[in-house]
């Protein structure tokens, strides 16, 4: 942002400011406290705590999003996402799928899907719960979820970072699994790792395009899981910030998808077999870690999240003010815009290392540039598609508050509020969801 001239804008922030120049508010710091502590463990913790809350504040917009959701007649019924697991319940985050025909199957067979991406592995599988979760515990949703036998088939989210763990987890969980079963596989490594996965696991492997299973697993998402996609309002104070954005099933349609994982997928969806992939983007989140890892001494995507959330960005990048001393009044370029990412550690002329950054600095910077450009090429293709509404999934997201706030800032500002920013509960694993459902995938055996 900074270098495309728009007068006025209408609707910014409310004091008109870029996100990242407001310093994080006591109450939010406490917020990320948590989040540093909890950055040690394995799992996912950011991510796995919104999955698993039930207490992100529910409002009915003036476009047509209602609460609760009305599925549509020939909609598969409501999915639930769980606040608090019950006893015998997974850990990890998951959802219970409502007890019907379309789903009976996964009572007697397991199903497992991975997306195998350019930096991670997504992983979504069946299970089956045998304790009674209380059926209050669903409440709102006038569904039935658990079977004649009290059991509910759940479906589970999971991550890895390399093929070993992934299959050795696969031979822990999928027990059942014969010669005949498929492996549900997606992603660039459903190519490159077909033939270890089938050896190693015994099955077959049946393919769905990488496209096809982002559209299937967001449609799935939105049109059944009704707190799914939420909006992100960092001005408001704690659990306020979220707000679920719930939509009627046969509003759903026409919206962008922009993937946000290794690289980016930009796909303009105007029904779930009706979408085109218009546009892409190599600076995604593997850069984020690459450059990351390369300037600064972060070990893993974790702290350098973490570092970016400490960091002060204002003192490597060069603002307006730098440059004219203030604000640059007749383009509407406030002081406090960034004119140049990264501008102040030019080191050309100097002394060899004399001037220094701290990294959380540069990590600050450099997860404001990315998201950024993500945030005006998202709107720049949302305006050429005349969409209003822009779904941001990927792992990259992972709830973060800097990411969601430039995400948010950028659609609203340049759009002037004509066109929304929204974000998915299950971000990360549209790939290995749609994977998950799809029955016409090509086998390989
Ligand atoms: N724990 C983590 N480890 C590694 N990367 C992470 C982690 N958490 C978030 N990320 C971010 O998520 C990105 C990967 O996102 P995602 O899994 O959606 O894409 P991918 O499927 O691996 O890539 P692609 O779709 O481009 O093939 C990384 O580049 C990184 O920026
Ligand atoms: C190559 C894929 C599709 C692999 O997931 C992804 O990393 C991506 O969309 N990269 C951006 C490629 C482009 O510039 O269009």
């Amino acid at each position: 942002m900074g270098h495309t001239s728009v007068t006025s804008p209408r609707r910014i922030s409310p004091r008109g400011s870029p996100p990242h120049l407001r310093r994080t508010p006591p109450k939010f710091r406490k917020v990320l406290v948590l989040k540093e502590k909890r950055s040690a463990e394995p799992e996912n913790p950011v991510m796995d705590e919104l999955l698993l809350s039930s207490k992100l504040k529910r409002v009915d917009s003036a476009t047509g999003c209602v609460s609760p959701r009305v599925p549509a007649g020939d909609a598969l019924p409501s999915a639930v996402s769980v606040p608090r697991p019950a006893q015998k319940a997974p850990k990890t985050p998951y959802v219970i799928l409502p007890a019907c025909d379309a789903f009976e199957k996964f009572r007697k067979i397991s199903r497992v899907s991975v997306d195998i991406g350019g930096t991670l592995i997504k992983v979504v599988y069946s299970s089956v719960m045998d304790d009674e979760l209380p059926e209050e515990s669903l409440n709102g949703h006038a569904r039935k979820y658990a079977y004649e036998d009290g059991k509910r088939v759940l479906v589970n989210f999971k991550k890895f970072t390399d093929l070993d763990r992934l299959i050795a987890f696969l031979k822990e969980i999928w027990t059942d699994r014969k010669s005949g079963d498929v492996i549900h596989c997606t992603g660039g490594g459903s190519y490159k790792y077909s033939e270890i996965i089938m050896k190693e696991l015994g099955v077959r492997l049946q393919r769905t395009d990488e496209m096809r299973s982002l559209i299937f697993g967001v449609n799935f998402l939105l049109s059944t899981n009704v707190d799914e996609s939420f909006t992100y309002h960092h001005d408001a104070i704690g659990i306020n910030k979220f707000q679920y954005r719930p939509i009627a099933a046969d509003l759903i349609y026409p919206f962008l998808l922009v993937n946000i994982g290794t690289g980016i997928s930009i796909l303009k969806v105007d029904s779930p077999t009706s979408y085109e992939r218009v546009g892409g983007s190599s600076m995604g989140g593997g850069t984020f870690m690459g450059l990351g890892s390369l300037l600064t001494p972060a070990q893993n995507f974790d702290e350098l999240l973490e570092m970016a959330n400490r960091g002060d960005h204002r003192n490597v990048d060069k603002l307006v003010c730098d440059i004219y001393g203030g604000a640059y009044d007749e383009l509407g370029l406030k002081a406090d815009l960034i004119a140049g990412s990264m501008a102040k550690c030019n080191r050309f002329g100097e002394a060899p290392m004399k001037q220094t950054h701290k990294p959380e600095d540069i990590a600050k910077s450099l997860l404001l540039m990315v998201s950024n450009n993500i945030g005006q090429m998202a709107y720049l293709y949302g305006t050429r598609y005349n969409l209003k509404r822009i779904y941001f999934g990927g792992y990259f997201i992972r709830q973060d508050p800097i990411t969601m706030r430039t995400l948010s800032f950028a659609i609203n500002y340049w759009s002037k509020g004509e066109i929304e920013a929204l974000y998915l509960k299950h971000e990360g694993y549209l790939g290995a969801m749609g994977s998950f459902l799809d029955e016409d995938g090509k086998l390989d055996d």
